[in-house]
Order: structure tokens, then C-alpha cells, then sequence
């Protein structure tokens, strides 16, 4: 498993992160950027938040104005350039609005040369809410269309579409109003149907649907999971693979990550890109 490695001396392709910095290191940007060093990408960061997190919960958090928002994206993009990127926590509508204006601007989206992963995290997985209510209409109107790929989890499905999705066919049924709301790709993620002792993912772009299924590793370590598969389908499409070679390389990841997490603290520990260290080089 791997992306290109870019040799000593050369430069690595680069990955833009919009999401919320995780005080546990777990979730959020913390994850994003171990992911991003391992697969051999350069990650680049726009911090939307900084939240008061370990864990157990996310106690608080304070937002970065939305012209900061944008500047990162502008700074970065202008000077550093950027192969892909992908948002996590955006926690309110004009954070959301300014990300959209300045993605416009800076050439990234579904339409644009660099691919836009959605991840639309609403909520940590304690249940403590990251965005607000009143930001769910800008997420799905404004930002969705932008995006090249979207990965909600179950609840965040449910918020999104109304869909309770319990079995392969409301996953069907969610994916399509997921398209429905102008993404190219949406990607119907399973890990919460607990039940099954599979993880099945279903990818859709409105013709194919592309069943991605693991098996169940049995951990309650499963902080920043969902954060770890979109990094990892970004760095994949910085390299230029089409969606579904990049989200069945993520999947392949983050299941390692998945069986290699460790415990932190007396709540959910993260999972653990650190295995590919073990691994020696380059498998
Ligand atoms: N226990 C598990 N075993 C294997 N794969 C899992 C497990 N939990 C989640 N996954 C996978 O990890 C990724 C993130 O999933 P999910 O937990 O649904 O998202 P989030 O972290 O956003 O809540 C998905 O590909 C999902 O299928
Ligand atoms: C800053 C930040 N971003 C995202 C998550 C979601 O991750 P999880 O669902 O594992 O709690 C989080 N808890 N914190």
C-alpha cells in the first residue's frame, strides 16, 4: 500500500486542510497531518477553531473569524500552491460562506483543478456539536455543490438528508440525496451501523454505486477515524487518482489505522497511522 514517495530532494505534492485543531492531537488537524506525513504529502493548514478536547468530550471551543479562514486559504494557495484539500470542522455559517468565496477564488473545487473533500463533520463522536444548527443549510447549499467527494458518517446523514440509513438500501437512498445536493461523488460511510461485523462504505456518482467493505475491527479507539479516511482520499487525489482507486486506497488505510489505535486517557483513544513506521519501507 502507498503513494508515489517523493524522492529525497524533490518536492512533495501538497494538501490543504480547513478544519478545527484537536487539543487531544486525535481528530481534527492533529490527524489530518499525521496522515498527510506518512503518505508522503506536504500539509498545509487553515484552522477554523481551536477546540478543548481529550478524551472524554470536547468541553469548548472558540472560532478563527472568517476573514482568517479565508487569508490561510489565500496564503497558501498563492504561494505554496496546493494538489487537494478537504475541510473537517467548520463550526458556523459565515465560516462556511468565507471558505466557499475563497475556494472560489484560490481554483479549489469539483470544477476547478484542485480537488475539494468534504468531510461534514457536525458533531464529535461523544456527541458534543462542532457546527451549528443554523450552519446546515449553508453546508449543504454552498458548500456541497464545491465538493468533489463528500464522506458524512450516519448522523451526519441524518441531519443532512433526513435519512436514517439502517441497511443497504436506505444507504442507496441517502446516497442519492446526497448527490441530489450537487457534490460529483458522495460517499455513504458505515461505521456506525454496529450491528454488522463489516464497515460497509457505499461510494455513488449519480450512475455507479461502488460497495467498499472491511471487516469490523473490534476497538472503541476509533477517534479521528472519519478524519483520517478523508486526509487520506485527498492525498490520494493530490497524486491524481481517480475518485474510486483514492477512496478504496483510504479505506485500505484507515482500516490499518483502525487496527493499530491505541488507548489514550480513560475515554476513546485515536487511531494510529503511526503502523506504516513498523512497517518498514515502503510496503
Ligand atoms: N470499527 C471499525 N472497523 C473498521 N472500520 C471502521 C470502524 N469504524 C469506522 N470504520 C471505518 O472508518 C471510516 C470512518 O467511519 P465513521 O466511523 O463512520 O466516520 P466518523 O469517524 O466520521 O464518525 C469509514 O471508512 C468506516 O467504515
Ligand atoms: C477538531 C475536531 N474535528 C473533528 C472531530 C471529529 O472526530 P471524531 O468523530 O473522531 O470525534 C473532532 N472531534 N474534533
Amino acid at each position: 500500500m502507498g503513494l508515489p514517495v517523493a524522492q529525497p530532494g524533490s518536492v512533495p505534492k501538497r494538501v490543504l486542510t480547513i478544519a478545527g485543531s484537536d487539543s487531544g492531537g486525535g481528530a481534527g488537524i492533529q490527524a489530518d497531518m499525521r496522515t498527510f506525513a506518512l503518505l508522503g504529502v506536504h500539509g498545509c493548514v487553515a484552522v477554523t477553531a481551536v477546540t478543548v478536547q481529550n478524551s472524554l468530550g470536547v468541553s469548548g471551543f472558540e472560532e478563527i473569524s472568517p476573514q482568517t479562514v479565508a487569508a490561510q486559504i489565500d496564503t497558501v494557495a498563492g504561494d505554496i500552491g496546493v494538489a487537494a484539500a478537504k475541510t473537517g470542522m467548520l463550526a458556523s455559517a459565515p465560516i462556511i460562506e468565507a471558505i466557499v468565496e475563497q475556494c472560489g477564488r484560490s481554483g479549489i473545487g469539483r470544477d476547478a483543478s484542485v480537488p475539494l473533500v468534504v468531510d461534514p463533520v457536525c458533531a464529535s463522536m461523544h456527541g458534543n456539536q462542532l457546527l451549528a444548527d443554523s450552519a446546515l443549510d449553508t453546508l449543504r447549499h454552498k458548500l456541497f455543490p464545491l465538493a468533489t467527494v463528500v464522506t458524512p458518517n450516519l448522523d451526519e446523514v441524518r441531519l443532512i438528508t433526513g435519512i436514517e440509513v439502517t441497511d443497504a438500501d436506505s444507504q442507496r437512498d441517502a446516497a442519492r440525496a446526497l448527490l441530489d445536493l450537487g457534490p460529483r461523488w458522495a460517499l455513504v460511510k458505515g461505521g456506525h451501523l454496529r450491528a454488522s461485523d463489516r464497515s460497509p462504505d457505499l461510494l455513488y456518482d449519480g450512475e455507479h454505486f461502488i460497495e467498499l467493505s472491511h471487516e469490523r475491527i473490534d476497538t472503541p479507539h476509533d477517534h479521528g477515524a472519519g478524519d483520517t479516511l478523508a486526509a487520506a482520499i485527498a492525498s490520494a487525489l493530490a497524486h491524481e487518482s481517480p475518485v474510486p482507486e483514492a477512496v478504496g486506497f483510504a479505506k485500505d488505510w484507515v482500516t490499518r489505522c483502525l487496527a493499530a489505535a491505541y488507548p489514550l486517557g480513560a475515554g476513546h483513544g485515536p487511531v494510529n497511522p503511526l503502523w506504516r513506521l513498523r512497517a518498514g519501507p515502503a510496503d
